[in-house]
């Protein structure tokens, strides 16, 4: 589908909603447009009626003037109705354009909170943002200026067509000779215009990417001394931009130039024409004189309309980009969510992972078929090399993910059979890299569940041994966290994120282990907070460091996705095998 059927129904599907302001509008432009097209033949008939005062007046006969004042006075009249009524039109339609570009945002955002979670890991933050804000800005600056312009322009132009003919069909023939010529040259120009915006908006959305990893990134980049790299990279994307958006201004800045050329030789053409059939034709000097004048008029308006779309090329360009761009986070695939799905039951028997192959990619598979056994209460710890699967194993167990083959069951039913709300609702997770919102530190804490009261709120924070750091704060639980969110040191950080937790009271709870330096403090602290969680629920940990899953009910050992040992610690001390020999590695750096 070309990119402008894409925005079509893009914008149609925003736009509908508001039908009725969109078709009062539609009738005020179409009155508009009916008073500026009629306009000419009064300024025609004003010049015969002079033209036959004077003849009278020369010839020594009484005239009036009278017809000639009230024929300027409708020419007038119909001015004034034209511009007031595009007032009230354009008012209407600036009412329409931000309640709809305003549904536009919510919708976006929406989708965003449904989409797969794939779509996330596979795309940049900042490719997704620029589609927020670059895109939806284009979108909404061409609805609030071009909009009215383009639907005065269709309007003008068909109008413009019927009184033409009425008229004279033979002066419609030649005002309209030029049309096939600037219609080819519109249509290359634009055509390179719309290659180059198109690429602009894509080079952009990329130099966002680029910006938002390298902030993402700073201390990475400060401490190995890569500033001057970051810059030649960023010059690179931003060369591009420039490159792009250079190309397109200059493609869509030469049509305006050109189409007023195009309108200037049309007006002379039609002088010609009708100056000819002026001297050649039947009709009298007076009536003569009147066809070329609104003949005249005619000839610069009917350029009027392409001039005006022309010159908001670019913007309409950029909009028709942003709104494909847009529609292409409308068509992602939401997560499947069972309909009537059944909510989540408390955990009776266990949870089992039952011979399951998953692949993010085709052909790729990175889980081989692995099974886990775990009963209610029993916590699991999961280790292996970097890149064995652990983290996608957690992916699966709130379906994040969904598996290829296998079942993730709990209590015999598999987990897709649930609402996936009540799933998530009931499996609690800690992850490696905590994540703070905007606001206080009890609203972080109860954000499973706004509703729960400071009571909750600090039992969690105790349970999760971070009361009394919050205590010693001047404002307490009150304590902002927004962009100065990096006060907090990363050990806060998580044991904030397990109060977090703690509070949702998980049915099932999944822990990825910091892997983030901590002093050894707040990594014990750390370690009595996971304890204190952990403490009889079903739970998973991810392991980075052996010496804290010593307890663990059962130690499975993953490595390319595969498990090749399970046991207890000391089990698997005792098999000596790859366990064993992870374990005497760490316990020589411990
Ligand atoms: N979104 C993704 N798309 C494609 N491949 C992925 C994706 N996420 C992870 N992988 C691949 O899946 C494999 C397992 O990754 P996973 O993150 O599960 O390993 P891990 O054991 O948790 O590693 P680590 O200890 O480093 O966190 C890796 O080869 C990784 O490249």
């Amino acid at each position: 589908m070309s990119d402008l059927k894409i925005a079509g129904k893009y914008y149609w599907h925003y736009l509908k909603r508001y039908w009725r302001g969109f078709l009062v509008s539609i009738v005020l432009i179409a009155f508009s447009t009916w008073c500026i097209v009629v306009a000419p033949t009064y300024l025609g008939r004003a010049v015969e009626q002079l033209t036959t005062y004077l003849g009278q007046v020369t010839h020594g006969s009484q005239g009036s003037l009278a017809p000639f004042n009230h024929t300027l006075i409708i020419y007038i009249l119909l001015y004034l109705g034209d511009a007031s009524t595009i007032f009230v039109a354009s008012l209407i339609l600036a009412r329409v354009t931000a309640f709809s570009t305003g549904t536009m945002r919510v919708g976006l955002f929406r989708k965003l909170q449904r989409m797969k979670v794939q779509y996330f890991d596979t795309h940049r933050d900042g490719d997704i943002l620029a589609r927020f804000t670059s895109d939806l800005d284009n979108i909404f600056n061409a609805m609030n200026q071009a909009l009215l312009e383009i639907l005065l322009a269709i309007a003008q132009f068909v109008g413009l067509l019927i009184v033409m003919f009425n008229q004279s069909a033979t002066m419609a023939w030649v005002t309209m000779a030029s049309t096939p010529l600037a219609l080819i040259v519109a249509a290359v120009v634009m055509r390179k215009a719309g290659v180059a915006v198109n690429r602009q908006q894509d080079d952009i959305g990329k130099l966002n990417g680029y910006i938002n990893e390298q902030i993402t990134g700073q201390k990475v980049l400060i401490t190995n001394g890569l500033q001057a790299d970051s810059l030649k990279g960023f010059s690179g994307y931003n060369a591009k931009v420039r490159q792009s958006a250079l190309t397109g201004q200059i493609w869509s800045g030469i049509l305006n130039p050109l189409m007023q050329g195009m309108s200037l030789l049309n007006t002379a053409i039609v002088i010609f024409f009708g100056s000819w059939f002026a001297l050649n034709g039947s009709l009298s000097t007076g009536a003569a004189l009147s066809l070329v004048v609104v003949f005249v008029n005619y000839a610069q308006q009917y350029y009027q309309p392409i001039m005006s779309l022309t010159s908001l090329y670019s913007m309409i360009q950029l909009a028709i980009t942003g709104a494909r761009r847009v529609d292409e986070v409308r068509r992602q695939d939401d997560e499947v969510n069972r309909a009537q799905g059944q909510e989540m039951p408390d955990i009776q028997r266990g949870l089992k992972i039952d011979d399951v192959h998953f692949s993010y990619l085709p052909g790729k598979e990175i889980l081989h078929g692995i099974t886990i056994d775990v009963h209610r209460g029993e916590m699991v710890a999961l280790v292996g090399p970097t890149g064995s699967g652990k983290t996608t194993v957690m992916n699966l167990m709130n379906r994040f993910y969904d598996v290829d083959t296998g079942a993730i069951t709990v209590d015999g039913t598999d987990i897709r059979q649930f609402d996936l709300q009540s799933l998530r609702a009931h499996v609690g997770i800690v992850l490696q890299e905590p994540q703070l919102f905007t606001g206080t530190i009890a609203d972080n804490i109860r954000y499973g569940e706004p509703d729960a009261g400071m009571d909750r709120v600090i039992d969690a924070a105790k349970q999760a041994n971070i009361h009394d750091f919050i205590e010693s704060l001047p404002d307490g639980y009150d304590t902002r966290v927004s962009d100065e969110q990096s006060i907090f040191s990363a050990g806060q950080k998580q044991l904030m994120s397990i109060a977090r937790t703690i509070l949702t009271n998980p049915r099932l709870l999944i822990l990825d282990e910091a892997t983030s330096n901590v002093d050894t403090v707040t990594e014990a602290r750390i370690q009595a907070a996971m304890d204190n969680v952990i403490q009889g629920r079903t739970s998973f940990v991810i392991a980075h460091r052996l010496k804290t899953i010593l307890n663990a009910d059962k130690i499975v050992v993953l490595r390319d996705g595969r498990i090749i040992e399970q046991g207890s610690h000391a089990a698997l001390l005792q098999e000596n095998g790859f366990y064993a020999e992870l374990y005497r590695n760490q316990m020589v750096f411990e």
